[in-house]
């Protein structure tokens, strides 16, 4: 019997792999490492695959369910509160990174606020701020020969609203003596200018924070100037200012308190330490833009919009510029930043002592994002559709002429009627209802933005029925499955009573999914 040897003597491929019988020390050396290199690179592929397939074994077990919906309708939030009730450890991991974005938050507000103020003084001369029936590009164009508009300014609050506003404070921390006359028009321009200048340092930190935020990734259309942010952006956040760090650690008590509640071994950002430091020396001047008459007025008179972020986020400013600031989960909660692609969030749940993955998928939902989702659509076992019924009188930053509500409903029959996500478990959250209630306690009338809402009364309960009537409605005549619809009136960062809806969720997708587990 022949004994096994490596090269057979007859066997054809032996013969073709044969060293030549020439073959020297060092050829032969270079010959077995890469062989060796060869046989390792073959061996971790066959580990890949084995691991790919067990992989795709486990998730034909696993629950994939898509969170979707137009921009800032709530998604990224709602997922928020998913890691929240599922692995609230990660939450807390990433706190320094949401920092940054909070920072960017208020830096990109201060900056939003002054241009704004800067747009009107160019067009604007004396008495009346005007409400929101013009835009400012129209006066700009008005200003061309047809007629000049009254402009925000100092001298249009009235000496009564002055006093009853927090105007006076505003006046004496912008100008820094409180001597200033309340009834000049010229005061109130230059204390806008002073804060103006007083804030410029803190505000050409905008793009710094961006990139730091974004990896340095540009996204054309990224609406107000916003940063998108692709999946894993927290740990990369961290990485990139990791690269960004030359010296040693700081070691003073509050970056120790800081760095030990957040995280043993992140060392502070310099760039955000630094934003931190001209935030705090910047709050006075911060509040007084925030409180200061022209400001408000504009506000009141809704020439200046600003978001929901931006405005919880300089109303807490104080807590937000203190040296030793960590976002609280509230926080975190109301910081914004857009969504780029699809970010995968894997959960273990568990009910009734199963405990099954769940895969989160959070899209993106700006226009030019929504081509990503549909990779997603196959094997997805459900869908929450955030649809956010404040934004009634918001325009998509994408196409100004489309009202956001429109844009909901386009998108809900959309996704109603795909023919991949037929058998798909549906469920609608009609969503921010808690900014729905103030918009409409501040006297805001539906009808003048969605005409067809007629002469119906525009308080809450009627407006919500409204609109979910035509979500159902679309849901209806695309329903040929008669599949059921799940509807919910949400405000997502209602911590308590949003964990108490996933809860309602997460059973009745539980339910389908064992009905469709007994049917395969
Ligand atoms: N007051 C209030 N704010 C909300 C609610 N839902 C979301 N927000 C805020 O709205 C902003 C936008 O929410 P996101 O969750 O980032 O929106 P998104 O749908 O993920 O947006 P994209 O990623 O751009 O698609 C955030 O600042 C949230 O804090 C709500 O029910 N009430
Ligand atoms: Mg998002």
């Amino acid at each position: 019997m022949r004994t096994p040897s490596l090269y057979s003597q007859d066997d054809p491929i032996t013969i073709a792999m044969k060293p030549p019988s020439t073959e020297t020390d060092e050829e032969r050396t270079a010959r077995l490492a890469a062989e060796s290199e060869a046989k390792r690179i073959s061996e971790q592929i066959d580990e890949e695959l084995r691991e790919e397939r067990e992989r795709l074994r486990k998730r034909k077990g696993d629950v994939k369910l898509l969170l979707l919906g137009q921009a800032e309708s709530g998604k990224s939030t709602l997922q928020k509160q998913f890691q929240l009730m599922y692995k609230p450890n990660s939450l807390d991991q990433e706190r320094t990174s949401w920092k940054t974005v909070i920072y960017f938050n208020v830096v990109h507000t201060l900056k939003h606020i002054l241009t704004t103020l800067e747009a009107w003084d160019d067009v604007l001369d004396d008495d009346d701020i005007p409400d929101d029936t013009t835009s400012i590009s129209t006066k700009k164009l008005m200003r061309g020969g047809i007629s000049d508009q009254p402009s925000p300014s100092a001298s249009l609050i009235s000496e009564t609203a002055m006093q009853s506003s927090p105007a006076s404070l505003a006046r004496s921390e912008a100008s820094g003596s409180g001597n200033h006359s309340v009834s000049s028009k010229e005061s109130g321009a230059q204390q806008i200018a002073s804060l103006r200048r007083k804030l410029s340092p803190i505000i050409a930190a905008e793009e710094q924070l961006a990139d730091r935020l974004s990896g340095g990734i540009n996204v054309s259309g990224s609406g107000k100037g916003g940063v998108y942010v692709r999946s894993g952006w927290q740990a990369r956040t961290i990485e990139n200012a990791l690269g960004k760090i030359k010296t040693k650690r700081p070691s003073t008590a509050t970056d120790k308190k800081a760095r030990d509640s957040v995280s043993q071994d992140i060392p502070p950002d310099p760039l955000v330490q630094e934003i931190g430091r001209m935030l705090e020396v910047s709050e006075a001047d911060i509040r007084a833009l925030w409180n200061h008459p022209t400001v408000r007025a504009m506000i009141a008179k809704r020439r200046l919009k600003l978001d929901e972020w931006s405005e919880f986020f300089l109303k807490h400013i104080s807590r937000v510029s203190s040296p030793d600031y960590i976002p609280t989960t509230d926080d975190i909660l109301h910081a914004r930043i857009q969504t780029m692609g699809v970010a995968e969030h894997i959960f273990d749940v568990n009910i009734h002592g199963k405990s099954v993955t769940w895969h989160l998928y959070d899209v993106g939902g700006a226009r030019g994002q929504r081509h990503s989702w549909v990779p997603y659509f196959d094997d997805a076992n459900a869908i929450i559709f955030v649809a956010p019924v404040s934004a009634f009188d918001q325009y998509l930053e994408e196409d100004p002429r489309t009202n956001r509500i429109d844009d909901s409903l386009q998108l809900f029959t959309q996704i109603c009627s795909n023919a991949l996500l037929k058998n798909v478990h549906l469920v609608l959250f009609l969503n921010k209802t808690d900014l729905l209630k103030a918009k409409l306690e501040q006297g805001l009338k539906v009808r003048k933005y969605i005409t067809s809402f007629g002469e119906r009364s525009n308080d809450y309960e009627t407006v919500v029925q409204y609109f979910r009537a035509h979500f159902l409605q679309v849901h209806r005549r695309n329903n040929e499955n008669r599949r059921v619809l799940y509807t919910h009136f949400t405000s997502v960062v209602d911590t308590k009573a949003t964990q108490r809806i996933i809860g309602n969720v997460r059973d009745s997708i539980f339910r389908g999914y064992l009905q469709s587990a007994a049917l395969v």
